[in-house]
């Protein structure tokens, strides 16, 4: 199917602008027939106020989080949004500026102090952001809306109010953690961060988050470090987003993407230092693939993978067969960072500069990487992996170190597969057959795409001047329905859309009278 879908009306400029939360859930009106069975409340995180009065953010991570709810029950679909009180947006409502420096945006000293205090606040350690536009996930009863730092927020999920913020530094030595974790079948939660430790110990933290008790108590008190993996630079560990979860391993892959500490944990830069301005690129260290056993949980220090470099953000699935691990990715080819490209300048630019900006940029790919488990007694320079389904290969050295060539899954010219999404609950750590993603058109979100990852057909749901969010998927008795939110140009309204997963086919849309500014990532909480 051919993507290459132009914009030139630039309708996407819509999801990027400020808009206001609600006092009450609004109807929408529901086309098509929407299951009596569905119901619960599609929950979403985002960006919603992309400035403070006259101080633009810069960068699409910058934006105070909005949390979104779509109720859905016995065919009526209400939508809800209201801002999340954390610490940057209050202060910032408080005094009408960007007070607390956010992922792109750096915030600048209080005016009304006197010039000595203003100069001394260049020397104390910045805030950290509590600012969680990126997700919203359970731990045991509770919901949290999150970023990647230390910090995470308590949310109602019902009235959408914000109840409490909370600093995993208070229960475990980690600096911040992905917005991507992992949920075991027995509840436990998973999720990986860096670590810049006392004695600059770098390394990258695994961490467990175990299963709610009978006693109601705050399953984060008995949160614990379950394995630390090693950073490939002693002084520059890399950005990570997310990883992988099989039945026995964890996999970390440490992109090349680096974080300056000696700029990140100084007391940052006279000139206003944000988080961007912390990473560098290294050109020549490539990917290197880690993998660790989860019980008991070590490290498999002498399992050296290693490939050429590319960025990664989604982890789609791994899972285990015959002594192999199958890695599936969204990738992005080169150690350019991505979030270079995903400026607001860049994202609200008019279609043929977005275009341009597109070309310079790392080039997606969904890739498959097969990692053997036994690399013991073989021969070097032999292709290490049998697993008759699959191109991937893996190659001992001399140095070794195992070198990994992937199979490409889907590759389109500036046309990405991301926002991977599977039907978690059944399919998360074992052999899959799908995934559903959000395609990106030079970053401009323009369609949804479903790829069956054994035989690489793709099937697409588009429609002109529409920009949808990440699909999420809902596993139901009767169908496997997939909902997610489409903000068409100002034109017309926002719209639910509920696909049915096999065919890629509208079953209804609930369209509603507001833009809806574009999401990260959510959640689907069932009734
Ligand atoms: C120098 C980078 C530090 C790491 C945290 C430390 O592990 C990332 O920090 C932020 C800070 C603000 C917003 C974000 C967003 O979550 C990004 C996009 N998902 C990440
Ligand atoms: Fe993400």
């Amino acid at each position: 199917c051919v993507f290459s879908v132009e914009h030139p009306a630039a309708g996407y400029r819509k999801i990027f602008e400020t808009v206001e939360e609600l006092n009450e859930p609004l109807p929408t009106e529901v086309t098509g027939v929407l299951p009596s069975w569905l119901s619960g409340s599609l929950l979403r995180m985002g960006p919603g106020l992309f400035e403070v009065g006259a101080e633009p953010f810069h960068h699409l991570f910058d934006g105070q989080a909005l949390i979104h709810k779509f109720d859905l029950r016995e065919g009526h679909v209400t939508y809800h949004r209201r801002y999340i009180r954390s610490d940057a947006y209050v202060r910032a409502m408080a005094e009408k500026r960007v007070v607390i420096t956010e992922f792109g945006t750096a915030a600048y000293p209080d005016p009304c102090k006197n010039i000595f205090s203003r100069f001394f606040t260049y020397f104390q350690g910045i805030e950290v952001t509590d600012n969680c536009l990126v997700n919203i996930y359970p731990i045991g009863e509770d919901f949290y809306a999150v970023t990647e730092t230390n910090f995470i927020t308590k949310v109602d999920p019902d009235s959408l109010e914000t109840l409490k913020k909370v600093d995993l530094c208070d229960y475990l030595s980690v600096n911040g953690v992905t917005a991507h974790p992992h949920t075991d079948a027995d509840g436990s939660v998973y999720n990986i961060g860096n670590c810049f430790g006392k004695n600059m110990s770098l390394a990258y933290n695994i961490i467990k988050i175990p299963p709610p008790q009978k006693d109601g108590s705050d399953p984060l008190k008995r949160s614990e470090v379950v394995v630390q993996l090693p950073s490939s630079e002693r002084f520059k560990p890399s950005y990570v987003h997310s990883f992988g979860m099989t039945e026995n391993h964890f996999v970390f892959v440490e992109q090349p993407v680096k974080i300056n500490l000696l700029k990140f944990l100084s007391s940052w830069s006279l000139r206003g230092t944000n988080y961007m301005d912390c990473f560098e690129s290294n050109e020549y260290i490539g990917t290197w693939f880690h993998v660790a056993t989860r019980d008991p949980a070590a490290y498999l220090s002498s399992h050296k993978f290693r490939t050429s470099a590319f960025n990664v953000f989604h982890h789609i699935n791994a899972y285990e067969d015959q002594g192999f691990i199958v890695v599936d990715l969204c990738t992005w080819k080169g150690s350019d960072f991505v979030y270079n490209y995903l400026y607001l300048a860049n994202m609200r630019a008019e279609w043929d500069k977005v275009k341009e900006s597109a070309m310079r940029a790392p080039q997606p790919e969904v890739r498959r990487y097969v990692l053997p488990l036994d690399i013991y007694r073989v021969e070097q320079g032999k292709n290490l992996v049998s697993l008759s389904y699959t191109t991937a290969t893996a190659v001992l050295r001399s140095d070794g170190t195992v070198w990994l060539e992937p199979e490409v899954l889907f590759s389109g010219p500036r046309q990405a597969f991301e926002f991977p999404q599977i039907n978690y609950s059944r399919c998360s750590g074992k052999n899959y057959r799908y995934v559903y993603g959000l395609g990106l058109n030079h970053f401009i979100p323009d369609r949804i795409v479903k790829l069956n990852v054994r035989t690489k057909d793709t099937r697409l749901w588009q429609e002109e001047d529409s920009y949808p969010s990440e699909p999420l998927f809902i596993p139901t008795p009767e169908k496997h329905m997939l909902t997610n939110i489409n903000m068409p140009g100002a034109e017309r309204p926002s719209f639910l859309l509920v696909l049915d997963a096999r065919q890629m086919t509208e079953l209804a849309r609930a369209s509603v009278n507001t833009i809806i500014p574009v999401t990260l990532h959510g959640t689907y909480k069932p009734r």
